[in-house]
């Protein structure tokens, strides 16, 4: 078990929006999570990151909680939206400062992103524009290519496939199942790219699990016929 979710809340003023009593992630899991809109992912995303306190309860990465020292940074990389960029850069140069903190060298990041020419469509490198100027789309792309440069053991995306046009929603798809061994958790509201990447299921409504299951052949089905109830 690489994660352990434990009697986690997370409440403001009378509201509860995350309520989740026990939750454990094996190593290598894909997880998709799916819930309607103010459902508690992205809460439960940030308080994943200590990026927010939880009101009660723990998340424990590799035994170690979250929020008790900072160890689990060195093999956690995520996205959640794009302040997690630094807009004021041109890709290139955000690329080379997150390499820098994995100790990577100008050269490596270069052959690193050698890889991406397809998933990029010409659109990120060599534009000579900063962060800033890029559409929202173009911005998650380089957000999600950071954080997978980082080889992390525990990646987590919010809403990945949002903004992207099709054709790169599928070459996201392949870039991820591509990353075998690393637990991956995705919030997505595209029932069919997350049944598509994840082995596992957590549907969320109102801060709370309502349903936590592998998927098959008939989860698809199963999560249209919940969803249009
Ligand atoms: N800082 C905050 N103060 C008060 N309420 C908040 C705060 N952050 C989130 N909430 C509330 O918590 C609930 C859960 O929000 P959250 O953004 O986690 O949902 P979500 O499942 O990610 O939704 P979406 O699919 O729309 O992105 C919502 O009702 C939201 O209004």
């Amino acid at each position: 078990m690489i994660l352990e979710v434990r009697n986690l809340k997370k409440v403001y003023g009378d509201k509860t929006v995350v309520n989740i009593g026990h939750l454990e992630i094996a190593q290598g899991e894909t997880i998709g999570l799916v819930g309607n809109n103010g459902a508690g992912k992205t809460t439960f995303f940030r308080m994943l990151l200590d990026l927010i306190r939880p009101s009660e309860g723990a998340v424990l990465s590799k035994g170690n909680d979250v929020k008790e020292g900072d160890g689990w940074k060195d093999y956690t990389a995520s996205f959640l939206d794009e302040g997690f960029l630094i807009d004021y850069l041109t890709p290139e140069e955000y690329f080379t400062f997150i390499g820098s903190l994995q100790e990577m060298s100008v050269a490596d990041v270069g052959s690193y992103l050698a890889q991406y020419t397809e998933f990029f469509n010409n659109e990120i490198l060599n534009s000579g524009k900063y962060i800033r100027d890029f559409s929202k789309g173009n911005q998650n792309k380089v957000g999600i290519a950071a954080a997978l440069m980082q080889k992390p053991e525990i990646l987590i995306l919010d809403e990945p496939f949002a903004n992207l046009d099709p054709t790169t929603q599928i070459r996201l798809k392949k870039l991820l199942k591509e990353q075998v061994g690393m637990t991956t958790f995705i919030s997505s509201h595209d029932l069919n790219h997350v049944t598509d990447v994840c082995n596992r299921i957590i549907l969320v409504e109102k801060g709370q699990v309502i349903k936590d299951f592998k998927t098959d052949e008939n989860t698809l089905q199963e999560l249209e016929s919940y969803f249009s109830a």
